[in-house]
């Protein structure tokens, strides 16, 4: 006789070159693994119970008796009702539980989790001292509205949604909680109302997480029982529902009750089947989301050398001219004309996040007085600044295509339907992204992503905007590339636009000023020349690409702080404390140590090589001065024989050494 062979399980991920029938599940300790299986059988127990004694021939007449079929309208229409209160009231506490600070939050908390562990029947009794007649509310209810509760439908919807609400509450409040707020403050610096922002940004990206509270609290109060019939009695057609239904069966018609009771087992089961653990995930839904959509398909090809196809500036707007004067954390006063770009750099912890949140009004550590061409916007809430903002990730609402995320602003500054969608195409074609209009933000590399993130921001039609770090996620040819597109954009924008950037290519070729920050304080506030010319602090030296040494001035130059001597064409005052800014071309490396005038040289040895584009930088540490970086032709390396480890010598001329007093 031939057997068929047994199904082959499903081929398990495996680490590459490691053999699939090799891997090793880990086994339980028996003293685990017993109590479990007891823990499993005792759950199953009982449901076998059900299934084993439903008479299935009989199946079909139980459910559709009159009794049965009026309870189950009945309980399809007190759990729909449950769950249409629980979403119009649980959906704003979960909201407020899980976004606004206040008093007693862990109180409402505990008090929201409460019906999840109350005995129903404690739950009934509590709801007719509450809202019975004679209790707190009821009478009030029954002369003003007229509404008894008790002994009416009203009555076990009320108690229904009260013990089933806490499941909604909590589902979402983890959903909320666990959706970064940064798309939201976004979508409200794009001009999207409070209300705006919560119903088109909020709710959908919660969605799964909604899905699962909103199924599991219909599926509880589907199966209420012990608070309705205290609070509501078991009036047949009024109050009676499924559960009560097999409660009264069970004594009269057990077989029948048996059928019943099956009946709302299946329901449960599917719904938990259909959540398949959202429950207790619901929060990084979007998340999984992202990671289950396939990659991108190849990008048709784009222009290798975008000079020569220079992209569509927008059309000419109006100006709007900066005025900001920032108080808290971040203390500085900043004036621009409009069309300027201000690099604002420094190192972390600088207050360069704060300065651009004040300027948002998303920060309550530093506060803006901000004025836009003339009008003064300190008082207006974020939505109605016209202070758009593209976070460093971009943001862009991963339910919305690349188009809609693009509209999105314009819709929430009125625009229709149509004209939103015809402008955003426009700005996606300037932003040579128009190809990947209809993409979701998922299937978007790093590099598409900000181009479309920044269309997004520039199609709202700022007075101000901000781009926290646009290029950092990109390689070095896509970076170019979007840095010309910004650049081309940012000619043709009407209003002030800040670039926070760890790049110094990003802060010389993109900005017109380079505001630098330290400790909230503005260092420096310059055009990038200057910067790189006479830097106020090491760290925007070095940050330029230049060697910055500090020292104390003598007569004929420095005495360096780490110890040496540095002498300059141009010595400042005596005793003036000031810093040294040797360009790295100003660096000269030898073999052997030089002849002539023996100012400024000293031995060395290479610590590392790393190309610059088509120079080399060489870092030469010293035990006579400072690390000092120079920068060659890769000829004069290679001539030179230079090699990590190497004993070299270096010079610096006295005349291309500038004192910057510090
Ligand atoms: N919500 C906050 N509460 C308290 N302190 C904060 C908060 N956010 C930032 N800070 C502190 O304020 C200072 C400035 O932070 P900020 O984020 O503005 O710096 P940054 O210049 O943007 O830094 P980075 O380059 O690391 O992003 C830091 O010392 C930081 O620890």
């Amino acid at each position: 006789m031939n057997s068929s062979p047994p199904p082959r399980p499903a081929p398990a991920a495996t680490a590459p070159g490691r053999r699939p029938g090799r891997r090793r599940t880990p086994r339980a300790p028996i003293a685990l693994a017993l109590p479990a299986l007891v823990a499993v059988a005792f759950l199953l127990l009982p449901l076998v119970g059900i299934l084993a004694r439903t008479e299935w021939a009989e199946l079909g007449d139980h459910l559709t008796r009159p009794g049965t079929a009026e309870a189950v309208r009945l309980s399809l229409l007190v759990s729909g009702w449950a769950l249409a209160l629980s979403l119009l009231l649980g959906v704003p506490l979960a909201w407020v539980l899980a976004r606004v600070p206040f008093p007693g939050k862990a109180f409402v908390r505990s008090l929201v989790l409460l019906p999840m562990v109350l005995p129903p029947t404690v739950a009934g009794v509590a709801l007719l001292l509450g809202l019975g007649r004679r209790g707190l509310l009821g009478p009030w209810l029954e002369d003003t509205f007229g509404l008894t509760l008790p002994f009416h439908t009203t009555g076990a919807v009320v108690a229904a949604t009260f013990v089933s609400m806490p499941f909604l509450v909590i589902s979402l409040e983890g959903a909320f909680a666990g959706l970064h707020s940064r798309y939201e403050e976004t979508a409200a610096s794009l001009g999207a109302s409070p209300l705006r922002v919560f119903a088109t940004v909020t709710l959908p990206m919660v969605a799964p997480g909604l899905a699962a509270g909103a199924a599991l609290t219909w599926a509880r109060a589907l199966g209420e029982f012990g608070a309705t019939i205290t609070f509501a009695g078991n009036l047949p057609g009024v109050t009676r529902t499924l559960p009560l239904e097999v409660y009264l069966l069970l004594q009269e018609e057990p077989q029948a009750a048996t059928s019943v009771s099956l009946l709302l087992l299946a329901v449960a089961m599917t719904v938990l089947v259909a959540l398949r653990g959202r429950w207790t995930a619901a929060g990084t839904a979007p998340a999984r989301r992202r990671a289950a959509v396939p990659e991108p398909e190849p990008l048709p090809p784009r222009p290798q050398h975008p000079d020569t196809t220079p992209p569509t500036p927008a059309p000419p707007r109006e100006r709007w001219a900066l005025h900001a004067d920032v108080t808290g954390f971040t203390r500085l006063v900043l004036d621009a004309e409009p069309g300027t770009t201000l690099a604002v750099v420094g190192p972390n912890g600088a207050g360069k996040t704060t300065l651009l949140r004040a300027l948002l009004g998303l920060t309550p550590r530093a506060h803006a007085r901000l004025t836009l061409g003339g009008t003064d916007v300190t008082d207006r809430p974020p939505h109605r600044r016209g202070v758009a903002w593209v976070p460093q990730d971009g943001a862009l609402f991963p339910h919305l295509s690349a188009l809609a995320n693009t509209a999105y602003g314009l819709r929430a500054h009125g625009a229709g339907r149509a004209e939103a969608r015809r402008t955003a195409r426009a700005w996606l074609e300037r932003l040579d992204v128009g190809h990947l209009a209809h993409r979701r933000p998922a299937q978007l590399s790093g590099g598409q992503a900000g181009r479309v993130a920044l269309a997004r921001a520039l199609a709202a039609r700022p007075r101000l905007l901000l781009l926290d770090e646009p290029l950092a996620a990109l390689d070095q040819t896509t970076r170019a590339h979007v840095r010309h597109l910004l650049r081309t954009h940012l000619r043709s924008f009407g209003g002030v636009c800040l670039i926070v950037t760890h790049d110094p290519v990003e802060a010389v070729s993109l900005a017109d000023r380079v505001l630098v920050l330290d400790g909230g304080r503005a260092l420096q506030d310059a055009p990038p020349a200057e910067v790189g010319r006479h830097p106020r602090s090491p760290w925007v030296a070095r940050m330029l690409g230049r060697n910055a040494w500090p020292g104390t001035g003598t007569p004929d130059g420095l005495a360096l702080d780490d110890g040496g001597h540095l002498v300059v064409a141009e010595p400042v005052a005596p005793g003036t404390e000031a810093l040294a800014i040797i360009p790295p071309e100003a660096v000269s490396v030898h073999r052997e140590r030089p002849g002539g005038s023996p100012r400024n040289v000293w031995p060395g040895t290479v610590r590392e090589i790393t190309a610059l584009g088509s120079r080399l930088r060489v870092l030469i540490a010293s035990d006579a001065a400072p690390d000092l970086v120079a920068e060659i032709t890769p000829e004069a390396a290679a001539e030179l024989g230079l090699a990590e480890g190497g004993a070299v010598w270096t010079s610096v001329k006295a005349t291309e050494t500038t004192l910057v007093p510090r």
